[in-house]
């Protein structure tokens, strides 16, 4: 943000006073158009302004309602003569029509302000306190007197709107900047106002809690024109982490390439299972593959569990697989092009002799579950084989398995900011591995090794809690490798399946369980042009 600006006022497409006032526009503007309601009745807004720029939109903010007949309270955090130039201009600009009550004697400050509001409560409570600014934990006073707002206007009283930011939430990680191992923030939110595009801590970890919704306001900033006209921006943009997107044109089949494809043509995805009992996490993965568009799809299972799968299977096919040498024996078969290894398929020596077999194969390949499980202390013998066609999905307590050193710096509480982020988790540790990590959750990120790293947030619109359910995580493997199968590019198939997966159990709601994931894709790929 801070070289996109730069490149605006250089260009002289901007001034920084012209980008406050467009920003204070753009958070009154978003709250009268979510919360219309509130021009009825009272209007009474509370502000809190902070030190830096963030203050300066919250001094936009109490002008602009002014103007239009609210009553308006100002608190200030910080000294006006401090005050960065652009903040100070819309400090002196509003101070001379309406108070600013310091608040750096938060307890007076605070009870100044109950008093002050009397029977006039607020109806909304506007934090501009922090934005992308913040460097270290709220002061311990501050967070103290937050935590007396909360209480003397509790949640639901007036409406919560942060500016750009919750104060106290590291925007670079989502994680809470407070004072104390609690890591809890004083405030939470009912809409966040954020201008230009959505930042990682909108994203990651508890920013989706801390924000409540978040709305982005245009404040004029052409991205595609600036990397125009700044090629040394280009290199800033190109390593920004991008949001996951459906991209339909990799999912549409025949074309103009090939009209009358053969099913050889879309690839041929090999799904290893466990053994009998312990079959149905493949066979969930298999479903995803063959669903997601792979041309075929084979289970490949002990003897002793064929029957077993024989059984559920139809549209796919059925090899037998006794261990790594059978699997070598397999994979002659040149046309199998994208392997899948570890739901359901037990944790041990023989997971791990297949996982080198398959990666000895030099095929694309997605290692989940199991396969990442048995390599628990001994994760070096792992990295040692992957490579760049490799797709590894670990959910927390795999990814603490397989780099426990990483894991704990993401653990620690954060002491100042950018605090390590998710993100930065998941970038190093694909950086370790040579392949691609993709790190799950609700905040899933995707990394390429020194390449692309996308962040796929289940949250807020696209919030489904739902599918957290058993083989979910084994779907969405399938659903890799089938991408994989198809010839798309590592990243992007794990980026595109992530994005089907919530997106299909979004369209079915609560009540999912996985076996529904798989036959939700055809109603996802009608509904974005597929
Ligand atoms: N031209 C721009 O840069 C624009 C910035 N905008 C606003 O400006 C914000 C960023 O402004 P700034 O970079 O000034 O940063 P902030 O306003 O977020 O805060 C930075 C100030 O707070 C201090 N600080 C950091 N952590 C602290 C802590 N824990 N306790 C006490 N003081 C602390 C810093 O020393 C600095 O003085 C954005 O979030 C956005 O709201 C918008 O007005 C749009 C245009
Ligand atoms: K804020």
């Amino acid at each position: 943000m801070r070289a996109i600006e730069q490149a605006a006022f250089d260009g002289g497409s901007a001034t920084g006073i012209e980008l406050m006032e467009r920003a204070g526009q753009g958070v009154v503007e978003a709250i009268l158009s979510a919360y219309p309601d509130v021009e009825q009745g009272h209007r009474h807004a509370l502000i809190l302004c902070g030190p830096g720029n963030n203050g300066g939109d919250g001094f936009v903010i109490a002008r602009l309602l002014q103007e239009r007949g609210w009553g308006v309270e100002c608190f200030l955090y910080g000294e006006a003569i401090r005050l960065p130039p652009d903040a100070r201009a819309n400090h002196d600009r509003w101070a001379a029509v309406g108070p600013v009550v310091a608040f750096n004697d938060w307890r007076f400050g605070l009870r100044y302000g109950v008093r002050m509001t009397g029977d006039v409560a607020p109806t909304v409570l506007i934090d501009a306190l922090f934005g992308t600014g913040l460097t270290r934990p709220l002061d311990e006073p501050l967070d103290r007197a937050l935590r007396e707002l909360d209480a003397a206007f509790p949640k639901g009283t007036a409406l919560r709107v942060a500016v750009d930011a919750p104060s106290g939430l590291c925007m670079d990680s989502g994680r809470p900047l407070a004072p104390g191992p609690q890591e809890e923030l004083p405030l939470r939110y009912d809409l966040t106002v954020s201008f230009h595009r959505r930042k990682l801590g909108h994203l990651l970890a508890e920013g989706p809690d801390a924000c409540g919704s978040v709305k982005v306001a245009d404040i004029g900033l052409d991205q595609a024109a600036l990397r125009a006209s700044r090629p040394e921006l280009r290199e800033t943009l190109a390593a920004a982490v991008t949001e996951a997107a459906p991209r339909a044109y990799e999912l549409r089949k025949g074309g103009e390439d090939n009209p009358g494809g053969h099913k050889y043509d879309y690839g041929h995805a090999l799904v290893l299972s466990g053994g009998p009992g312990r079959t149905g996490a493949a066979r969930l993965a298999a479903r995803g593959a063959i669903r997601v568009g792979a041309g075929l799809v084979t289970v490949a299972a002990p003897g002793s569990a064929m029957a077993e799968c024989a059984a559920h299977l139809t549209a796919i096919m059925l090899t037998r697989c006794n261990g790594a040498s059978d699997l070598g024996a397999v994979l002659e078969d040149e046309r199998l092009n994208a392997l899948c290894l570890g739901p359901g398929l037990g944790v041990g020596s023989a997971t791990r002799d297949m996982v080198i077999t398959a990666l000895g194969s030099r095929r694309r390949c997605v290692l989940d579950a199991d396969a990442l499980t048995s390599f628990a202390g001994s994760a070096p013998t792992l990295f040692a084989h992957l490579h760049s066609r490799v797709v590894l999905t670990p959910h927390a307590g795999e990814f603490a398995r397989l780099f426990p050193d990483i894991w704990r710096k993401l653990a620690e509480t954060p002491t100042g900011g950018p605090a390590f982020s998710k993100v930065d988790a998941t970038q190093e540790a694909a950086a370790r591995a040579g392949c691609i990590v993709l790190f799950k959750g609700r905040d899933t990120v995707i990394a390429e090794p020194g390449g692309r790293t996308v962040v796929c947030a289940a949250a807020y619109d696209r919030a489904t809690p739902w599918l957290a359910t058993a083989g979910a995580g084994d779907v969405l493997s399938g659903m890799i490798t089938g991408l994989l199968a198809r010839d798309i590019w590592p990243v992007t198939a794990a980026e595109i399946a992530t994005w089907l997966h919530v997106e299909a159990a979004r369209t079915f709601g609560p009540g999912l369980i996985a076996t529904d994931i798989p036959d939700l894709l055809p109603g996802v790929f009608r509904a974005i042009g597929v």
